[in-house]
């Protein structure tokens, strides 16, 4: 059966995986969901013993089916090898009570790689089946994670060129410091004086602003996404979710067909959609704890229904999940409007014009998969304290927040909770949870007390980046951002 994708705005357009991987967002604005979502009968005798490679594979034919296996397989071999530290590429470990689901092994410490190291084949793939010679344009906007996975990923890749806006105050040091000094002669980063949200809003914007696109066009260039709008980022996510499942299958610590939690670091909304989506799919999955900081909007949404991104935008130090309008909701939206491409666009559209939607009480009763709830600065250092006090294991204060608020809503059942980065990308905040006395210059020298107080192993991302060139120092207003893409891509 082949799968079409639609937009959540016009359920009338429609396309191939592979020309909703190359489009990354629709033309109407909306995001490409499964017309018709697939279902499996997930085995887990069999899978538990399957490598992370053989369940990517499953899930991306499953979803993507107008690439053949064989270029499935031979993308994922590439994808996911000797580029990330570990053998077992997203390992399960238990701390405590539950389950940490690591996905920073990657080349760039963060869970982003597990979509990204894929994304570009895909993308490159995509335009040789659909005959797309023109040069496609990355267009991405990060609150610290996506920019480097997406840049390291895309870095010199044929027909590519990736340009990523990030919030100049809005990401840690050692995030900054990778996105700057990342190689490629196809690559550009570009500051921001503004948030994610802004940078977010104007990337999307660029999409489908008709004169850019006719200007484009004309110069043998289209635009697409690296952000978790676009479906080929999404799908390659759900992976990680049935490898958890089937490793602790295979450690005994489940009986298979055991229905488990996931607690999930949650900003764009990408991430736990891909986890909802690995439940559509079959895997017995009790609760999705949608864990926010300070920055709660999504906490308020699930307890009342009401979306308001009306309220203080806070830097916070989890700084990938400072998001106010978080963009994948809309796939939720419109699975509880029961597919209505007419009444989503108009909860999204109230939400740009009067920055807020409410649910009905029909819309809110469908929403029995999530609970959730939110951690506040001092919880999220509380948090990694005692992880490292009773089990020695460091937290990144995203992951922080995801444990906290799993102890916080202590769901029935056995949880998983998702680590979405490693701690040396913070490490001034992990090593003031860690110690009260240990004090650091600047963040090379917080990694170094990091590593010796707490014996965690500094991955080579973090050593390759201290001694490494600035490449990269452009820093534009928000205004100025589609001036700053036209400049780079000599468009004017
Ligand atoms: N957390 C993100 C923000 C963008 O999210 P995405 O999953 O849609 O790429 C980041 O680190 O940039």
């Amino acid at each position: 059966m082949a799968i079409f994708y639609q937009s959540t705005r016009d359920k009338s357009n429609q396309k191939t995986a592979s020309q909703a991987i190359l489009q990354g967002l629709a033309e109407d604005g909306g995001l490409f969901v499964p017309v018709d979502f697939p279902k499996l009968a997930l085995d887990f005798e069999q899978l538990k013993n399957a490598t992370y490679q053989e369940i990517a594979e499953l899930v991306l034919q499953t979803f993507f089916d107008d690439f053949s296996k064989a270029e499935i397989h031979d993308m994922v071999k590439a994808a996911y090898g000797d580029n990330f530290d570990d053998p077992e590429i997203a390992p399960v470990k238990q701390v405590g009570q539950h389950y940490l689901l690591e996905l920073f092994h990657g080349e760039t410490i963060a869970f982003k790689d597990m979509a990204l190291s894929i994304l570009p084949y895909l993308m490159t793939q995509a335009a040789k089946k659909n005959g797309v010679t023109n040069e496609i344009v990355i267009l991405t906007a990060t609150s610290g994670d996506t920019g480097k996975a997406a840049m390291a990923g895309f870095a010199d890749v044929e027909q590519t060129k990736i340009i990523v806006f990030y919030p100049k105050n809005g990401v840690s040091p050692i995030q900054e410091r990778q996105m700057v000094t990342q190689q490629g002669d196809n690559v550009h980063v570009v500051a921001i004086d503004g948030n994610f949200d802004q940078a977010q809003t104007a990337v999307k914007a660029m999409f489908n602003e008709a004169d850019l696109r006719d200007k484009m066009a004309k110069n043998g260039k289209q635009f697409s996404s690296a952000n978790s709008m676009n479906i080929g980022r999404l799908i390659p996510q759900v992976a990680y979710y049935i490898y958890a499942y089937a490793q602790l299958v295979k450690k005994n610590q489940i009986e298979n067909g055991e229905s488990v939690n996931f607690s999930v670091p949650t900003g764009n909304f990408g991430n736990i959609l891909a986890a909802y989506y690995a439940k559509k799919l079959g895997l017995p999955i009790r609760k999705l704890i949608c864990a926010s900081n300070k920055n709660n909007v999504l906490t308020d949404f699930f307890k009342t229904g009401r979306y308001d991104k009306n309220r203080e935008f806070f830097v916070t130090s989890s700084p990938s999940m400072d998001i106010l309008v978080s963009s994948n909701l809309e796939r939720l939206i419109f699975e509880l409007t029961d597919e209505n491409d007419q009444t989503t666009g108009q909860l999204l559209t109230a939400l740009s014009t009067e920055g807020q939607y409410q649910l009905t009480e029909k819309m809110l009763e469908k929403l029995t998969d999530f609970i959730a709830d939110w951690a506040d600065e001092s919880e999220i250092s509380k948090e990694i304290q005692e992880t490292f006090s009773k089990n020695h294991y460091v937290l990144d204060p995203h992951t922080a927040v995801a444990s906290s608020v799993y102890h916080k809503l202590a769901p029935e059942g056995k949880t998983v909770v998702v680590s979405t980065a490693s701690p040396y990308k913070f490490p001034q905040v992990v090593l003031n949870a860690l110690s009260s006395t240990a004090v650091a210059s600047d963040d090379f020298a917080a990694v170094k007390a990091l590593e010796e107080l707490s014996e965690t192993p500094l991955p080579r991302a973090v050593k390759s980046i201290e001694k490494a060139e600035v490449l990269h120092q452009t820093t534009v207003e928000v205004s100025q951002m589609q001036s700053e893409v036209e400049r780079y891509l000599g468009l004017k």
